[in-house]
């Protein structure tokens, strides 16, 4: 879908970004992960030519980006950024609307879908539909921000650290609405963070910059269990390795199936994450838990001792 060959950035004749090949599949969530200053948002930029490219090529949908009007593929292509750059004298609505009323869409369409998306992020539409941002918390706002993105359907969704400036229960929430709107639209995300939790919940594929040039790229788990170097080692391990592998796999993973329950602890549920379920262990200081399923039927046990005797590299 985006194909970056070779491609190098200059500002005042410093290189920010260096020799840049990378694959960003159809339907793939890619995070850009690095340290300050390391090339992230420019190469987020370069996709939506917010920012040319001075070397090498970027295709999209197989063609080099310069044959498209930079106009033509900001509409193909949501943005969401930290800073959220809402209208302020926009209503909500007004905002969301902003790409389909560009293109034209008929007044009930873009009602109908601006309702969509409000329910779609968690605001009720009846009570935000009308609302000024300055009427909205942070949260709110940036949840508005991503609706506004994904107003015309685009092919593909950009984002800058969407939800920087939030606070970890609120970040929480809308990470999970964003892992959940990937899982239903299958769009292809490209998303900058320098979190690196989040990176791990929500890439599919992790892409690591340091000083304009790719590090290593691969799946969380590769990236966690393979590093290529002391410094992709040191950036994603440290103390919280072992939390971190837990954090890739599900309770349903390790779960003994079928295996009966006697106590009287509350339920995990398959999907939770291994970390999550560790913490439950550790403050409700037992050795078992029953597992469920979503619709609550029981699948079986998950044991304490499983999450330290199992290999995490599976
Ligand atoms: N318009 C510009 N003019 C000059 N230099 C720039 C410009 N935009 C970015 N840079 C420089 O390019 C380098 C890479 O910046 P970029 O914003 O891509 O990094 P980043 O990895 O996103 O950083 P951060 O995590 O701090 O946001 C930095 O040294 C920055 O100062």
């Amino acid at each position: 879908m985006i194909h970056f060959k070779q491609v190098s950035k200059h500002f005042a004749g410093k290189a920010v970004v260096r020799d840049l090949t990378l694959e960003m599949a159809k339907g793939e969530f890619t995070v850009l992960i690095g340290t300050s200053g390391s090339g992230k948002s420019t190469t987020l930029k370069m996709i939506n030519r917010l920012v040319e490219h001075d070397r090498g090529e970027i295709l999209f949908a197989g063609e080099p980006i310069e044959k498209f009007r930079a106009q033509d593929l900001r509409r193909r292509m949501g943005y969401a950024i930290q800073s959220i750059g809402l209208f302020p004298h926009w209503t909500v609505e007004e905002n969301i609307a902003t790409v389909p009323q560009l293109l034209k869409w008929p007044k009930a369409k873009i009602r109908d879908r601006v309702t969509e998306l409000l329910e779609l992020l968690n605001l009720d539409p009846k009570q935000f539909r009308h609302r000024y941002p300055h009427q909205l918390s942070g949260g709110q706002q940036q949840r508005v921000g991503v609706a506004r993105a994904l107003a015309s359907d685009p092919e593909v969704l950009l984002m800058d650290e969407p939800f920087g400036a939030l606070d970890p229960v609120t970040r929480a929430t809308l990470q999970e609405e964003v892992a959940r709107i990937h899982k239903i639209t299958h769009r292809t995300i490209v998303l900058v963070t320098h979190d690196i939790d989040e990176a791990l919940a929500l890439a599919d594929r992790i892409v690591l910059l340091n000083d304009g040039q790719v590090v290593q790229q691969g799946t969380p788990l590769e990236l966690l269990t393979r590093p290529a170097t002391p410094f992709v080692r040191d950036f994603f391990g440290g103390s919280d390795m072992g939390i971190r592998l837990l954090s890739l796999r599900e309770v349903g993973s390790l779960t003994r199936r079928g295996e009966p329950y006697s106590g009287s602890q509350p339920p995990l549920m398959d999907s939770m994450s291994l970390s999550q379920a560790l913490s439950k262990f550790v403050a409700q200081r037992v050795q078992q838990l029953p597992v469920v399923d979503e619709q609550g039927q029981p699948l079986g046990v998950l044991h304490f001792a499983d999450l330290t005797t199992e290999r995490n590299d599976a």
